[in-house]
């Protein structure tokens, strides 16, 4: 194989296979095993041939002439059974149900292997990319994820049962070789060659399996991804009329994927086909040469040819199914690659339990995404569990880099967030989690019922909880309007409600969360001023003490913070209450007059 740049080379491939190895390598050698013993049953079953023509030729009367013939009546004698043609077939169809009957048990278990490989690989596919940090789906976009958990893994699983089967074939083939061996090797080497050698030029005209494989993989991801801007994103697609574009893309990818899925099946029936058509000839070419030159009895031909007849083919079966692994490898090497990165990038929990909070406080945090340019340059602040405070600022500035770093999405290059104290990152992650309830400008809403979406955080909530925190969210002001109530399907993504909707239903999630934080991300920005007014005011007035930390364009909103934090360009340039903050006439004091103004 040529080594390109999305080649793979033989040692991944290698290494792959390996890692297969190792899933279930018991229930993997017992079905080997059970393989092997169908190939053997094969062998007995074909070598019933001799005997059946030997007695058929000579009316019964046979003589242990050979060793064949001595085995077979030695058992028949053993087993008191007599020696005559009507037994050798039912000793054959014996056998012979036996084999089948085993086979149909391997090929059941296969699909077996197969299809618990494949979960097992969507398992834990899916458990890692829930487990890794947000700055890898930042990276890889969350289209790549989908399609490696549920596409690539797919076809991975495909590589185990492919690998058993080409064994299975091996065997069966090796049984024949053997047979054909035993009777005559001089025709067996020849026959041998000649199948060889049609092998070689076969496999060195046709494309290596792997690059085709990598091409399908890659054009599927692509046909994913166009999809899923036509699906998820169709209300910009059509309010921007990019149907065209999107479709082009869509129609670009899904032709290479059917041109790569042609070259593929195309490569297998060429290989299969030509392969036949040589194996045909050579049989012939054995035929002649087994008449004119040997001077085998026709019970021994007979069987050496019936051997070289079921074998071209399962050589030719073995050919494809070996190409169609190599192809199916291709994916299984991209599956392992995205299992090892999800692994590497799995988020560090602390270990100490936390069950309250009391004081958080941000020590010089520096933080770029990508290593390259500064969010944050050195923010320091603190808040207490009584104490309400904002951070304002641009657009662009660093606010909500705050919140994700504070809710440890993110991790700071440098300088500390502690949490009474200690560095949040020694504290268990889940339950540092915990103690903050964030609500996000635009938060998702899981496909279910509008109670489903406000207890994600607390599932034990009763109704009566649901509806104390809907009061304060003001998701009460909507929820008669919905066909069942509380009950009411949202469906994907809540496309059932607007956007100051969506807003509350996460508003009355953090509500229902026994935080210490309340963390409110431009929690209210899609609300009309007076809504907004209540909710503040609501959320001031709760009996629930909590901090607060709110994110807002909105300066109205913030005014009765005890302190007020303008970020810009990641830095926190001034500090104050509202009152001080104008008096000082700085950026705030400018900010606030623009929104008076207007
Ligand atoms: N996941 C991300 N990956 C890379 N860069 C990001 C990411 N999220 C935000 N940024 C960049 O970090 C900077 C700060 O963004 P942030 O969202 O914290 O600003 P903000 O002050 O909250 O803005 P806004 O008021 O518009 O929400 C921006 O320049 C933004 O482009």
């Amino acid at each position: 194989m040529t080594d390109g740049e999305d080649d793979i080379s033989s040692r991944e491939k290698l290494d792959a296979l390996l890692r297969v190895a190792k899933y279930r390598p018991k229930f993997t050698a017992g079905l080997i095993v059970l393989g092997g013993f169908v190939a053997f049953l094969e062998g007995i079953g074909l070598s019933f041939i001799y005997p059946i023509i030997e007695v058929a030729q000579t009316d019964g009367e046979v003589a242990s002439s050979d060793m064949i013939m001595e085995v077979f009546l030695g058992i028949y004698d053993a087993l008191n059974i007599p020696f005559k043609l009507g037994y050798l077939i039912i000793g054959i169809a014996a056998v012979m149900t036996v084999r089948f009957t085993s086979s149909f048990i391997v090929g059941w278990l296969k699909a077996m292997l197969q299809k618990r490989y494949e979960q097992d690989l969507r398992k834990r596919a899916f458990n890692a990319a829930l487990a890794a940090e947000v700055g890898y789906f930042d990276e890889e976009g969350s289209d790549d994820i989908l399609n490696a958990i549920i596409t690539e893994t797919r076809y991975s699983g495909r590589v185990i049962k492919g690998a058993v089967q080409s064994l299975e074939t091996l065997f069966l083939a090796g049984m024949y070789l053997t047979v054909m061996f035993y009777i005559t090797p001089k025709m067996t080497v020849f026959a041998l060659l000649l199948l060889g050698g049609v092998t070689v030029v076969i496999r060195h005209v046709i494309e290596p399996a792997a690059t085709v494989g990598t091409e399908v993989a890659e054009a599927n991801e692509q046909v994913q991804q166009s999809v899923q801007a036509g699906t998820q994103g169709i209300r910009d697609v059509k309010l921007f009329g990019l149907a065209d574009e999107v479709y082009d893309d869509f129609f670009e990818s899904i032709r290479r994927y059917t041109r790569s899925e042609i070259n593929l099946s195309r490569n297998e029936a060429a290989m299969q086909n030509f392969y036949d058509l040589a194996a045909a000839i050579s049989l012939f070419v054995l035929i002649y040469a087994g008449f004119t030159y040997t001077g085998l009895s026709l019970g021994a031909l007979s069987i050496f040819l019936f051997a070289m007849f079921r074998l071209s083919p399962l050589m030719s079966r073995l050919n494809s199914q070996v190409y169609r692994v190599e192809g199916n490898l291709s994916h299984l090497v991209r599956t392992q690659v995205f299992l090892d990165e999800l692994d590497s990038r799995r988020e560090n929990s602390g270990t100490q339990s936390i069950s309250t909070v009391n004081r958080i406080e941000f020590d010089d945090v520096h933080f770029s995404y990508n290593n390259d340019e500064k969010v944050l340059d050195g923010i320091s602040f603190n808040v207490e569990e009584d104490e309400f405070i904002a951070f304002v600022g641009h657009s662009g500035a660093g606010k909500s880099t705050i919140v994700s770093l504070l809710a440890r999405l993110y991790d700071p290059d440098q300088g500390n967030i502690r949490a009474d104290g200690t560095p949040i990152e020694e504290y268990d992650l889940k339950e540092w989690r915990e103690r903050i309830a964030v609500v996000r400008q635009q938060p998702f809403i899981f496909n279910g019922t509008l109670e489903n979406n406000i207890t994600v955080g607390n599932r034990d909530a009763t109704r009566d909880d649901v509806e104390r925190v809907s009061e304060i969210a003001k998701v009460d002001e909507f929820v008669d309007e919905l066909p069942n109530g509380y009950d009411s399907q949202l469906g994907d993504d809540g496309v059932r409600l607007s956007g100051g909707q969506r807003q509350r239903v996460a508003l009355a999630r953090a509500l229902l969360k026994d935080a210490d934080f309340l963390v409110l991300d431009e929690a209210t920005s899609d609300l009309d001023s007076n809504l907004e007014r209540e909710v503040q005011d609501a959320i001031e007035l709760m009996d629930r003490n909590y901090g607060i930390i709110a994110i807002a364009h909105r300066l109205s909103t913030v005014k009765n913070a005890d302190r007020i934090y303008t970020v810009e360009a990641g830095q926190i340039i001034e500090q104050g209450s509202h009152r001080e903050l104008l008096d000082d006439e700085g950026e705030y004091a400018e900010l606030y007059a623009i929104q008076s103004r207007g």
